[in-house]
C-alpha cells in the first residue's frame, strides 16, 4: 500500500517549546491509524499542521506526493483533507440540511441549490440522521452534532479524514454507535488519522498507532504490540508501570 499521507521530520515550535519534534510516520490509503499520547504530547499539534492550521517550523507533510506543507487550510482542503474538531464546531442557527449545504459548496468541485439538497440527503443517511435535516443545528443532542459535524466533513470528499476526539464525551451506547459509524467509513475504503483517547475505539478500529510523548514519536506499529510496549505504558502511566 501506498502513503496517502507522510510527513518526515515535522517539527513544530512555539517559542521556546517544541510541541512536535522531528516526527516521521505515514498513513496508506484505506488505512485507520490512531495517534496516540498522554495530554500535551504534541497529537493536535500534528492534526493542526497536516490540515494548514499551522504551518510546520521544519520538515515536510506530503498528500499523495504533492508536497502541502505550510499551505493555507482551504488548499490542503482542496488537495482532499477534512477534518473535525475536539470541540465540535457547527453554525447553530441553520439547520442540519443547511449545515450541510454549506459544507458542499465550499469544496473543490461545489454544488448549489437542488443538487447539494440531494447530496445534503445522502450524507444524513450516511451519518445516520435521515429524515433529521430540517431541525435546527443548536437543538440536536451532542451524538447528532457530531453526526452532523461528520457529515459536513463528508461534504467535502475527503480522501484523508482528521478526527481529533472524535469520539470523547460519549456515552457507552453513543460511543458504540460512533465506533459503528467510523467502521462504516473504513468498509467504504476512507483513510482515517484518529486522535483518541479512549482505547476501546482504538483497538476496535485502528490497525496501527503512532504513540507520541512530550512532541516525540515514542512508538508505530500493529495497535495491540504498540498498546503493550513498556515505552508507552510508562508514558501513559509514568514511572513504574511497565
Ligand atoms: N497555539 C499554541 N501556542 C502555544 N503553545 C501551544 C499551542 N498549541 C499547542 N501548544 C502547546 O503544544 C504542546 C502540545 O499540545 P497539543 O494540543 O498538540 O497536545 P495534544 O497531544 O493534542 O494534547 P491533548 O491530548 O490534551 O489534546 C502543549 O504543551 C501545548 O500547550
Amino acid at each position: 500500500m501506498s502513503a496517502l499521507v507522510r510527513v518526515e521530520k515535522l517539527r513544530k515550535q512555539f517559542g521556546g517549546l517544541t510541541a512536535v519534534n522531528n516526527v516521521d510516520f505515514s498513513v496508506a490509503e484505506g488505512e485507520i491509524v490512531a495517534l496516540l499520547g498522554p495530554n500535551g504530547s504534541g497529537k493536535t499539534t500534528v492534526i493542526n499542521m497536516i490540515s494548514g492550521a499551522f504551518a510546520p517550523t521544519a520538515g515536510r507533510i506530503m498528500f499523495d506526493e504533492a508536497d502541502i506543507s505550510g499551505l493555507p487550510p482551504h488548499r490542503i482542503a482542496h488537495h482532499g483533507v477534512a477534518r473535525t474538531f475536539q470541540l465540535v464546531r457547527v453554525l447553530p442557527s441553520l439547520s442540519v440540511r443547511q449545515n450541510i449545504v454549506a459544507a458542499v459548496a465550499f469544496r473543490r468541485d461545489a454544488v448549489w441549490g437542488e443538487e447539494a439538497e440531494t447530496e445534503a440527503e445522502k450524507l444524513l443517511v450516511d451519518v445516520g440522521l435521515a429524515g433529521r435535516g430540517h431541525e435546527m443545528a443548536q437543538d440536536l443532542t451532542y451524538i447528532d452534532q457530531k453526526r452532523m459535524e461528520l457529515a459536513r466533513a463528508l461534504a467535502a470528499r475527503p480522501r484523508l479524514l482528521l478526527l481529533d476526539e472524535w469520539l470523547s464525551g460519549l456515552n457507552p451506547t453513543e460511543l458504540r454507535v460512533g465506533i459503528d459509524l467510523i467502521v462504516s467509513l473504513r468498509e467504504r475504503g476512507m483513510t482515517v488519522l484518529l486522535v483518541e483517547h479512549i482505547m476501546e475505539a482504538v483497538r476496535a478500529l485502528c490497525s496501527r498507532a503512532v504513540v507520541m510523548n512530550v512532541g516525540t514519536k515514542i512508538a508505530d506499529g500493529p495497535t495491540n504490540d504498540v498498546l503493550a510496549d513498556e515505552h508507552v505504558v510508562r508514558a501513559y502511566l509514568g514511572e513504574g508501570h511497565a
